[in-house]
């Protein structure tokens, strides 16, 4: 796939850093013609044999990926741009933030919203395991808010995402420590079922403020999790529902293939929508249609 050549700053404006990811930093970008804002993502070509930069097929990888998903919890690219030095993505924007810095600022949030955030990210998740995509680096940094009223967030960063062909054996990578799957650190093979671990670990984290699996290093997280070492303290979950435990403890199970699956979760109590708001919503269908 060929990305533009032309110089960037002939139709773009530049602004500050709004982020990073791997060997990428991104920045607000103004489309001159439009007037529109959008995230622009510079990411760093590897050179030579160099360790720095991304692989010129990782950077494909990532644009192919972005280039197939269309959802509005999935972030949107909409241009590529290529120097000498780099790969810029062209974006959509997103400005609620993280958020991982929403749930820092709340300690920790009610099983209502948290139960909303989760199924935001269950359809974004969706839309990718539809198309066999696996994000494989989900955690509460690369969830973003599109703004802060509502609830509404959009999957970001693909830097890592793969798709699950099942006939090529995926095992090499790694996430981050404490969200990572047991297949992910005993270096077995990665599915769609991995990004389902995480989705546990953001869960239990968006009730708690606490992390499931995190030891005190990096070996202890990685015990922690191949054993499947976690309870739900009392400290943090002593009023949460027997609902939203039994959600997590669907998702942290060792083998993939025995764990929930992304529809199995839109499904669960705990996240279909609650049977009178769906009732009226019905109702006032049946009405319009009769008026
Ligand atoms: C950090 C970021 C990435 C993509 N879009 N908006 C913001």
């Amino acid at each position: 796939i060929a990305f533009k050549r032309e110089p960037l700053e002939e139709s773009y404006e530049i602004g500050d850093d709004i982020g990073s990811g791997h060997f990428a930093v991104v920045r607000r970008a103004l489309h001159k013609k439009s007037g529109e804002a959008f995230a622009a993502k510079f990411i760093r070509k590897r050179r030579g044999g160099g360790r720095k930069g991304a692989k010129a097929e990782d950077i494909q990888r990532e644009v192919s990926i972005l280039r197939l998903l269309d959802h509005e919890n999935v972030i949107r690219l909409y241009d590529v741009y290529e120097t000498g030095i780099e790969v810029i993505l062209i974006l959509e924007l997103v400005t609620g933030g993280e958020l991982f810095d929403y749930i820092s600022e709340k300690d920790h949030l009610g099983e209502e919203e948290a139960s909303a955030f989760i199924a935001q990210i269950l359809r974004g998740v969706k839309h990718l395991h539809d198309h066999n995509i696996a994000h494989l680096d989900l955690k509460p940094e690369n969830i973003m808010l599109r703004n802060r009223s509502t609830q509404s967030i959009k999957l970001i960063d693909f830097g890592l995402a793969q798709r699950i062909q099942g006939k090529e054996d995926i095992r090499a990578l790694m996430g981050t420590a404490e969200f990572v799957a047991p297949e992910v650190v005993s270096y077995e093979t990665l599915s769609l079922a991995t990004d389902m671990w995480s989705v546990g670990v953001i869960t239990y984290i968006l009730l708690s403020g606490a992390s499931p699996f995190l030891g005190d290093n990096q070996q202890e997280t990685y015990h922690n999790i191949t054993a499947i070492n976690f309870q739900f303290d009392e400290e943090y979950f002593s009023n949460t529902s027997e609902l939203a435990k039994d959600f997590i403890e669907k998702l942290f199970v060792k083998m993939p293939k025995k764990r929930a699956t992304v529809d199995d979760c839109l499904n669960h109590p705990w996240i279909r929508p609650k049977e009178p708001l769906e009732l009226i919503k019905r109702q006032s269908a049946v009405i319009n249609i009769d008026n």
